[in-house]
């Protein structure tokens, strides 16, 4: 942890216990706007200290339920409860959450200080007190040179640095984002991310963040609630979220992914399910209950499709292009059999790269491939 952070966490944490977070339970939050669902039944349960983002497209619900979450807008339906404490009729300020946003929302006319100070005011902290906390959160964020400045004398970083140290100040159980990093530029964005992942550790604080930056996600989060339509598509950790999608939305959501169509076999007695492609060759999925002869989709990595030698069960194809990107290769190669007009596949490979027009044949583990309904959308 960089030694500012340290010396920021310590400043807000007196005790061993005083800043832990609480949990908080969402069942079935609805919310219309003029008869357009936008939230559709959000369901979910989140431990204290965890950190969990909403992750999705523009319009998919994340801010109405985060709203929804603070109290700012209220639920057509469902409830919200924090460790155990039903909450979903309950005042914004009396919800004791801290919230910070990609307008910083300082106060322009206050100074720095001032801005810090004000939530302890709100809550009727004395005097002395305000002074020694303000004191010590702006020492501890390097901001004390600053105490005396107006917001609009700060860079963007600065002002939502500020505006962390007042959400922070009055230590907050449960601290909700909604992309507080947005305005700021990539090398900013990375720094800030390390101090607010550093902070939310170290005082084992429940965060809600909201963002549609999928590196900030899974740099950040615990858990993701991939956001669709109003709903969770799924809810998991980074790591389940790549190597075990559960619709093919999530699949090409989070890093992209090919997709090949064809039927079920069954694996007989591996447990796998073996899928024929359209295009002739064969692939093997892990841990899939299988119903022979089914129409389905399989959805595979760019980075987990392997180039072999020709064979039975691997899928035969020719290189279109290799371009090099550092580190690796990404190539693309139209498979023998592809009906005109659908995409190469996309193959990303760190061995010597074959060349455009070069014959391979493609094949991936089965515990890299997954198995989608051809009805399943996405
Ligand atoms: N007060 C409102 N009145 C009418 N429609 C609204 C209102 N608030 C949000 N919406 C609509 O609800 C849908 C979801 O909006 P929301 O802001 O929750 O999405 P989002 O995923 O946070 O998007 P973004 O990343 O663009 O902020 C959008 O179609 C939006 O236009």
């Amino acid at each position: 942890m960089p030694e500012q952070t340290k010396l920021l966490a310590s400043a807000l944490s007196p005790g061993p216990n005083a800043l832990s977070g609480k949990s908080l339970s969402v069942t079935g939050l609805r919310k219309s706007y003029g008869g357009t669902t936008v939230v559709d039944g959000v369901d979910m349960e989140i431990a204290a200290g965890e950190f969990v983002t909403f992750l999705g497209a523009s319009g998919s619900g994340k801010t109405t339920t985060l709203m929804m979450l603070a109290g700012f807008t209220e639920p057509d339906s469902g409830g919200i409860s924090v460790d155990g404490r039903d909450i979903t009729r309950l005042n914004p300020g009396k919800r004791d959450f801290g919230f910070v946003f990609q307008q910083y929302l300082l106060f322009p006319h206050m100074t720095v200080a001032e801005n810090v100070a004000f939530p302890l005011q709100l809550r009727g902290v004395s005097k002395a007190e305000i002074r020694r906390r303000v004191g010590e959160t702006l020492e501890a964020a390097g901001l004390s040179k600053f105490a005396g400045r107006k917001p609009r004398e700060l860079s963007g970083g600065q002002q939502q640095r500020v505006a962390l140290c007042r959400v922070l100040v009055y230590r907050p159980p449960i601290v909700l984002m909604d992309e507080p990093l947005g305005a700021l530029d990539k090398k900013l964005r990375d720094q800030m991310q390390t101090e607010i992942k550093s902070i939310q550790r170290e005082l084992g604080l429940t965060v809600i963040y909201v963002t549609h930056d999928q590196e900030e996600a899974l740099v950040l989060s615990d858990r993701i609630a991939i956001m669709k339509d109003g709903r969770i598509e799924q809810f998991d950790t980074p790591r389940a979220l790549f190597e075990r999608p559960r619709t093919p939305f999530v699949a090409d959501f989070l890093g992209a992914a090919n997709f090949l169509t064809g039927k079920t076999e069954d694996g007989g007695a591996d447990d796998c399910t073996r899928v024929r492609l359209d295009t002739g060759g064969v692939l093997t999925a892990r841990s899939h209950p299988c119903v022979p002869g089914q129409s389905v989709r399989a959805a595979v990595r760019p980075g987990k499709l392997r180039l072999v030698g020709a064979g039975e069960g691997c899928c035969s194809g020719t290189v279109e292009t290799a371009v090099y990107v550092g580190s690796l290769t990404r190539i693309t190669v139209r498979l023998d059999g592809a009906a005109p007009g659908t995409q190469p596949l996309r193959i990303e490979t760190a061995i010597v790269p074959p060349r455009p027009g070069e014959r391979v044949c493609v094949t991936a583990d089965p515990e890299d491939v997954s198995v989608f309904a051809a009805t399943d959308g996405g």
